[in-house]
Order: structure tokens, then sequence, then C-alpha cells
């Protein structure tokens, strides 16, 4: 488990002039869990990363790993809770003059890790990587996706406890980011490790994570089970990460023709609800026309989470009847009243 209590950062800079990274964040990984923590450029996520295996030591607060503080730890017991905790970068920091082989061969042989069991530990992690065939090529032959597998596979071989991945997939093409983040929830599953990412993209954070945290100006401004945190966001900054999935805008002077005729109104569905037809039930049911104007469904690590913003066209009395029957179905609706309000 990892435990980040009231953690500040502050940089000085060559102008004398103090910048503050993380200001008090607080943050608990349950073991087994994959959490990411989102937020825009400059919001504090690097830092935050790289102070829990204090790459960047915090100006205060503590970092504990199953209860114990690395703040307080000396230079070797330090290497020691190190040894728990592997790291990926968007870089993927590979050696260039090195072969995918010696790559995962020369930390661990730094590490003091016996002759005997490198060679065996180097094969078995390529193989849960899927790059069994490489062993001797050299990273430049590589394709991004393929050079992120061998930073895993390095990662892995020190068979740590938690696995820390810094951007691991903003240098990807989609699909080779699909293909990294099922790597990661594999490593999750069946290796049982321990995933704290840090992204700035919502396609990771709904692919893998359980839970996420949204930061802003070193702070976390929200944090919770990710069904939780899509369906009901609460602060400004997320409710923007999350409108960002669903990249729609309606031009306002059709918005103000449709409001003459019936509501506009905005449906979330979550997990079997997402599966209904429940627009073309209601269209059924009442004496209303329903016309969708944007929408999307996304699948989440445990269940499809969709919204579709639409319009109903019908007496007064029938569209309530309709919005009450969907509510019914569990559908979360509200009305979409002001022309601003976009997804
Ligand atoms: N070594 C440093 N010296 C001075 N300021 C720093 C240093 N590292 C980070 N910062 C500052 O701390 C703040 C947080 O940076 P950080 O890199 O942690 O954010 P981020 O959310 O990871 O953003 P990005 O995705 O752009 O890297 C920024 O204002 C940044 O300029």
């Amino acid at each position: 488990m990892i435990t980040l209590e009231n953690i500040t950062k502050t940089f000085q800079t060559k102008k004398q002039t103090a910048v503050t990274a993380l200001n008090g964040v607080s943050l608990t990984v349950e073991k087994g869990e994959i959490y990411g923590v989102i937020g825009y450029s400059g919001a504090g996520k690097s830092t935050l990363i790289r102070c829990v295996n204090l790459l960047e030591p915090p100006t205060s607060g503590q970092v504990k790993i199953d209860g114990v503080d690395l703040t307080g730890l000396s230079k070797e017991a330090l290497r020691n809770v190190r040894q728990k905790i592997g790291m990926i970068f968007q870089g993927f920091n590979l050696l260039k003059t090195a072969t995918v082989y010696q790559n995962i061969a020369i930390p661990l042989k730094l590490t003091g890790v016996k002759e005997a069991d490198i060679d065996a530990r180097v094969k078995k992690y390529l193989k849960i990587v899927s790059l069994e065939d490489k062993h001797n090529v050299y990273p430049n032959q590589l394709s991004g996706g393929q050079k992120q597998r061998v930073a895993i596979a390095r990662a892995l071989s020190h068979e740590p406890e938690i696995l820390l991945s810094d951007e691991a997939t903003s240098a990807l093409d989609p699909d080779t980011t699909d293909q990294i983040l099922a790597l990661l929830h594999k490593i999750n599953q069946e290796l049982g490790i321990t995933i704290l990412l840090i992204t700035h993209e919502m396609h990771v954070i709904q692919q893998i994570c359980d839970r996420v945290a949204v930061m802003e100006n070193g702070d976390i401004v929200e944090q919770g089970k990710v069904i939780d945190v899509y369906t009901n966001p609460k602060h400004l900054t997320t409710q923007r990460f999350v409108d960002s999935i669903f990249p729609s805008q309606i031009p306002a002077s059709i918005i103000k023709d449709l409001e003459q005729q019936g509501p506009i109104i905005d449906l979330t569905f979550v997990g079997d609800a997402a599966d209904r037809p429940s627009l073309s039930v209601i269209s059924k049911k009442f004496a209303i026309e329903t016309n969708i104007l944007s929408g999307n469904i996304v699948q989440l690590k445990e269940q499809p989470f969709g919204k579709l913003r639409a319009h109903i066209k019908g007496a007064a009395s029938e569209t309530n009847q309709a919005i009450d029957y969907l509510k019914n179905q569990g559908v979360q609706v509200s009305e979409v009243k002001s022309i601003d309000s976009i997804y």
C-alpha cells in the first residue's frame, strides 16, 4: 500500500523565486489496485509520482510504503525499499548501445542479482511482454510500443510490488496505447502488482484504472472510484475532463429553435442501462418524438458508461411522463436549460 501524507514540494529556481509544485497532497493506493492521477500540464503529476520513490524528495510530508516512511530511511534501507518499486517513463529510458537482453540484464547485475538468475529473469519477463524473439535487437530497431515493452520487462525483472507509470503511453499512437494498457492490466491481474500511473488522457483512466485523482495547481481536487467520478464529476476541472469524452457542440441557434418545441435533456447511462434502447422505448410508449443530438458510450474498466443529449418533442404532460419513465429505468436525466451548457 502507498500512502502519501500531506506532501509538499517547492522548487527553488535560479531567479530565487520558489515554485510550489505540490501543495499538501494526500493519497492512498491500496494493494493490487490500478490508481490513475490525471491533470493538465503543470498540475504537479510528475512531481507527485517522482515523490513516491523519492526520485524527487518532498519538501515536507510522509511517503509510506506498507506503513514504512521512506523519508526517514538511511540510504541503504531506502535502496532496499526501492527494489519494491519499478518505474516506466514516457521516453522509455533504454540504453541505446545495449541490446534488448542487455537492457534488462545490466541493471539486474548492478543490483547484485546472481548471474544464474539473470538469464532466467530476462527470458521470463521478455516472454511476459511478448518480446522473446527480440533478445539481440537494439532499441533503435524497435517501434515505440516495443521499446515500452522492453522498459516494462526491465521494471518487472526486479520483481517489484509496485509499478509507477509516468505518462507511459503519451508518446504512442492509439492502437499501441491500447496494447500497452492491456499489458499493464495483465501485469496487475496476473502478477498482482499495484500500479500508480499519471496521465493527461481520460482514455487511460477509463481503460484500466479502478480509482482516479484529479490534480490541479499542486492539489488533488477530486478523487474516487472511476465510475463515480465519471458519472458525477463535482469539480470544474473534472467536468472538463469528462466532457472531453463527449466532444460534440450543438450550435446555439439550433438549441434555441429546439427549445421552443420541447425539452433538451442529457441522459447518463451506467452499466445495463447503457445497453437498453431507452429512447426508442419512450418514443413508442408516449406521444412524443425523440431526436439524438449528440452522445457516446465508453467502456469503463468494470462497466459501460454513456451520455446522450436528446431533444424530446411533444406536449409537456407526455414529455414529463417520458422523463419520469427514464429515471425509473435507472437513467440519470437532467434538462439542459442554457445554451452555453456543452459537451
Ligand atoms: N525541477 C524543477 N524546477 C522548478 N520547477 C519545477 C521543476 N519541476 C517541476 N516544476 C514546476 O512544478 C510544477 C508542476 O510540474 P509537473 O511537471 O509536476 O507537472 P505535470 O502535471 O507533470 O505537468 P506535465 O504533464 O507538463 O509534465 C510546474 O509549475 C513546473 O514548472
